[in-house]
């Protein structure tokens, strides 16, 4: 899948509201595994692909600064609704940023963004962003991400199960793609690993895997 199609597909996801990967409340393996990044409070924190992930608010209640990008403008108003804010809004080049408090989203194409818009990064939680992506698109956005942030510690939450058993999204990632993509900056730790309880739609066995990338120091 080519990335205009990839967007095509999210955005009718969204418009269907065809939207089960949302939770209402925080992930239980980022407010069990934050810590391990090791980020003092005011820390600005990158969540890629964040949907209108409550995940955010969550961070923003910890006393990070999250900035959020998300191809879909239904999710970003939703997600801003939902708290009752109104963000100001401000066009971006090919994007636009909401912001309200200690939350700013960049509405539109990751891809569109660039490391001066974004400003700098101190950590990055991604949750259902690289698996959601297929495999080509998924190379691409891990170096886009690296382009952007530059190695920063991040907190990673992946799937991996037999790709033959389900089409994705999510995607499978297991350790080897993530060696290949971000092998060169980072070093992985495998904090949790536990398994999909009735198998990953109900059919086929899955572990869910929370990684803690920590950058390499330069190499001389
Ligand atoms: C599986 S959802 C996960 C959302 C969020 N991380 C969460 O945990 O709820 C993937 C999200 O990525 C967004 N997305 C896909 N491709 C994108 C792109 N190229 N740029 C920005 N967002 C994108 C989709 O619209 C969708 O909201």
């Amino acid at each position: 899948m080519d990335a205009k199609s990839n967007a095509v597909f999210w955005q009718e996801k969204w418009e269907r509201g065809e939207t089960g990967f949302h939770e209402p409340q925080a992930n239980p393996l980022l407010t069990r595994h934050i810590a391990a990044l090791d980020l003092p409070a005011g820390a600005r924190i990158f969540v890629p692909l964040c949907g209108m992930s409550q995940d955010m608010v969550w961070l923003a209640g910890q006393g990070f600064h999250v900035t959020g990008c998300e191809l879909s403008d239904i999710a970003v108003h939703r997600f801003f609704n939902d708290l009752d804010l109104t963000p100001d809004i401000r066009d971006v080049g090919p994007l636009r940023c909401f912001s309200a408090g200690t939350i700013r989203i960049f509405a539109g194409n990751i891809f569109d963004l660039t490391p001066d818009l974004l400003g700098l990064m101190d950590g990055i939680y991604d949750r259902a962003a690289l698996i959601a992506l297929p495999e080509d698109l998924r190379r691409a956005y891990a170096a886009h991400l690296l382009s952007l942030t530059g190695p920063v510690p991040e907190l990673l939450v992946t799937l991996d199960y037999d790709q033959s058993c389900l089409k994705g999204p999510p995607f499978s990632v297991d350790e080897a793609f993530l060696r290949e993509c971000y092998g060169q900056a980072y070093a992985f730790t495998l904090l949790e690993s536990r398994a999909v309880e009735g198998g990953l739609k109900g059919r086929c066995p899955a572990s869910e895997n929370v990684w803690r990338f920590s950058p390499l120091p330069p190499s001389s």
